[in-house]
C-alpha cells in the first residue's frame, strides 16, 4: 500500500514475508544450518512430529515485532556504540504464562520506565529501553536434573514449574502458548505506552505504592518535581506538544535458546532475515559455542543481538565471536553483555575490551551484573546481594574509564513488585526475610526500590 506524503511517494514500513524451503535466495540464508552442528541445552522433546507440527503452525502466525523497529532498534543501539546513549534492559529472569497479566507486565514496564528517568534525568543522555519480556519464556539450566531429582524447569515454553514428573516433560505446545502469550504481553505495552501511560507529565504517577515512601522513591519524587517544573517552562514557552514527551518506545528481548520457536518466526524482508520473535534477542553463556547452533543461528538474521561473556571468555573468542556474528562491523549490531561476577569483573573484562577496541570491532558494551552474583542462603534460597551487584557495575564502569570506552549499558533482572528475592538495599533485606515474598520461577530478581536505587548509583557513575 503505497501512502502520498507531501511531495514524495512513501512506501510504508515494507510487510515481511515467510522464507520459501526450495526457493535458492531463501536457501542460501542457511536458517536451518543449526540442525547440523553441536547445541547446547537442547530441550528434551519426546516426539520431533509435534514439535515440527508446532514449527509449521508458528510460521504462518503474524509475528511478535516488525522488521522496521528491530531496523529502528539497532540503529539506536549504533548511538549507544558510539557513547552517545545508554542501554537500559530489565524484566523478570522467567516470564510464566500465570504471571502474563496485565498488571504485572505493566508494573515491571513502569519499574523500568522510572529507571529510564532516573538514568536520563542524572546522566543526560538518551535511554533505549529495552524489556525482558514478550518472550523470555525459556531458561538454560546448569543440571539435567534439580536438587529433587526431576527434570529441571526450563521456561513456561518448554515444560512445568510444578514438582510433578508428568508437569516436567517438556512439551512443544507450550510453544504456541509463549507465542500466544508474548503477542498479548506485547499488544498491552504498545497499547498504554503509547496512550498515556509512559507520558512524561505522569512520572509521579510511576512512583506507586510500596515504593512511594521509600528512600528511593522519595529522591524519584524529587526528580519527577523538577522534571514538572521543566515540562511547565516549556508549557510557558508555548512547547507542550512534543510526541517524546508523550509516548515512550519499550523494545522486547529474550534469549534465543529454544531453536525451535525462533527459527519459524524468522521472516524475509528488504532481502534479509529478521528474528520477528522479538526486537533484541541474545546468546547465553551457556550457548555461546563458536561453532555451536546457537551462533550459527544468530549470525544469520539481522536483528540487534547480544552475547553473554562470563568470566571464562579469552579475548580471542571474542574477537572470533565477533567476527562470526558481526563480520560487516556494523553498529548497534552487536552487544557484548559481561557477567563476569563482581570478584572477577576488574581481572577478566579489560584484556577482552581491550583486544575488541584494538581490533576496531564497534560494539555495544553492556552490563549484567546479576548471572556472576548468584550464591545460595543460609536458608536455602537461591539469592544475589546487592552490594556485590553494585559492585560488579561499579568495576565494569573503572574498567571503561580506564580505557576510555563507554559503559554503554545495564542488564538487570527485576521486578515491579515488592518481592524478596535479592539480599540487601535500603530495606536490608536478610536471609531470614527471603522467604516473604520469594516468587521468582528461577531467579532472583531486584524489586522496585532496589532497581530504583541501582539506577541512582549508576546515574551517579555516568556522571562521573
Ligand atoms: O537465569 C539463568 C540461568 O538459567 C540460571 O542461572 C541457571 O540456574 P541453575 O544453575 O539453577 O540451573
Ligand atoms: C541465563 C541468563 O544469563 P546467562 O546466560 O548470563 O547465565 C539470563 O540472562 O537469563
Amino acid at each position: 500500500m503505497r501512502q502520498e506524503w507531501h511531495h514524495f511517494t512513501y512506501p510504508g514500513p515494507e510487510i515481511s514475508r515467510v522464507a520459501v524451503p526450495g526457493n535458492q535466495d531463501d536457501d542460501e540464508f542457511g536458517l536451518d544450518r543449526w540442525r547440523t552442528l553441536p547445541r547446547a541445552q537442547t530441550p528434551p522433546w519426546p516426539d520431533q512430529t509435534a514439535v515440527d507440527e508446532v514449527g509449521q503452525l508458528l510460521s504462518s502466525v503474524p509475528p511478535i515485532v516488525a522488521p522496521y523497529e528491530v531496523d529502528q532498534l539497532r540503529e539506536r543501539l549504533a548511538l549507544v556504540a558510539d557513547g552517545k546513549a545508554f542501554m537500559l534492559q530489565g524484566g523478570d529472569c522467567a516470564e510464566t504464562f500465570a504471571d502474563n497479566t496485565e498488571a504485572h507486565v505493566l508494573g515491571n514496564a513502569r519499574t523500568l520506565l522510572q529507571m529510564a528517568v532516573v538514568l536520563t534525568y542524572g546522566a543526560s543522555l538518551p535511554v533505549i529501553k529495552i524489556g525482558r519480556v514478550a518472550g523470555q519464556f525459556t531458561k538454560p539450566r546448569s543440571a539435567p536434573l534439580d536438587s529433587l531429582g526431576l527434570p529441571a524447569y526450563r521456561g513456561d515454553m518448554i515444560n512445568s514449574l510444578d514438582k510433578d514428573p508428568e508437569a516436567r516433560v517438556a512439551d512443544p505446545q507450550r510453544m504456541v502458548r509463549a507465542y500466544a502469550n508474548s503477542s498479548s504481553a506485547m499488544n498491552m505495552l504498545r497499547a498504554y505506552l503509547g496512550g498515556g501511560m509512559a507520558d512524561l507529565h505522569a512520572v509521579h504517577d510511576w512512583n506507586k505504592g510500596f515504593v512511594v515512601t521509600s528512600p528511593a522513591g522519595q529522591r524519584y519524587e524529587a526528580i519527577a518535581r523538577e522534571i514538572d517544573r521543566a515540562l511547565r517552562f516549556m508549557q510557558a514557552c508555548g512547547v507542550n506538544d512534543d510526541e517524546a514527551l508523550r509516548t515512550v518506545t519499550l523494545y522486547c528481548s529474550h534469549e534465543a535458546l529454544a531453536l525451535e520457536y525462533e527459527r519459524p518466526l524468522v521472516r524475509i524482508a528488504g532481502g534479509q532475515p529478521y528474528g520477528l520473535s522479538g526486537h533484541f534477542l541474545w546468546i547465553g553463556e551457556r550457548t555461546r559455542q563458536l561453532d555451536g547452533a546457537h551462533v550459527d543461528f544468530m549470525s544469520r538474521i539481522a536483528n540487534p543481538i547480544g552475547v553473554k561473556l562470563g568470566p571464562t571468555t579469552s579475548p580471542e573468542q571474542a574477537i572470533e565471536l565477533f567476527e562470526r556474528l558481526n563480520p560487516q562491523n556494523i553498529p548497534g549490531r552487536l552487544t557484548f553483555v559481561s557477567r563476569m561476577g563482581s570478584t572477577k569483573v576488574r581481572d577478566a573484562l579489560p584484556p577482552i575490551v581491550e583486544k575488541v577496541t584494538a581490533a576496531g570491532c564497534r560494539v555495544v558494551w553492556q552490563c549484567d551484573p546479576m548471572h556472576g552474583n548468584t550464591h545460595e542462603s543460609s536458608n536455602g534460597y537461591k539469592t544475589r546481594h546487592f552490594d556485590r551487584i553494585v559492585d560488579e557495575v561499579l568495576g565494569y564502569f573503572e574498567v571503561h574509564r580506564e580505557l576510555e570506552t563507554h559503559p554503554g549499558g545495564l542488564h538487570v533482572e527485576l521486578t515491579g513488585e515488592d518481592v524478596t528475592e535479592c539480599l540487601g538495599g535500603a530495606q536490608a533485606i536478610v536471609d531470614e526475610d527471603l522467604p516473604d515474598r520469594y516468587e521468582t520461577a528461577c531467579d532472583p530478581r531486584l524489586n522496585t526500590q532496589q532497581s530504583l536505587e541501582l539506577a541512582f548509583l549508576v546515574a551517579e557513575m555516568l556522571r562521573g
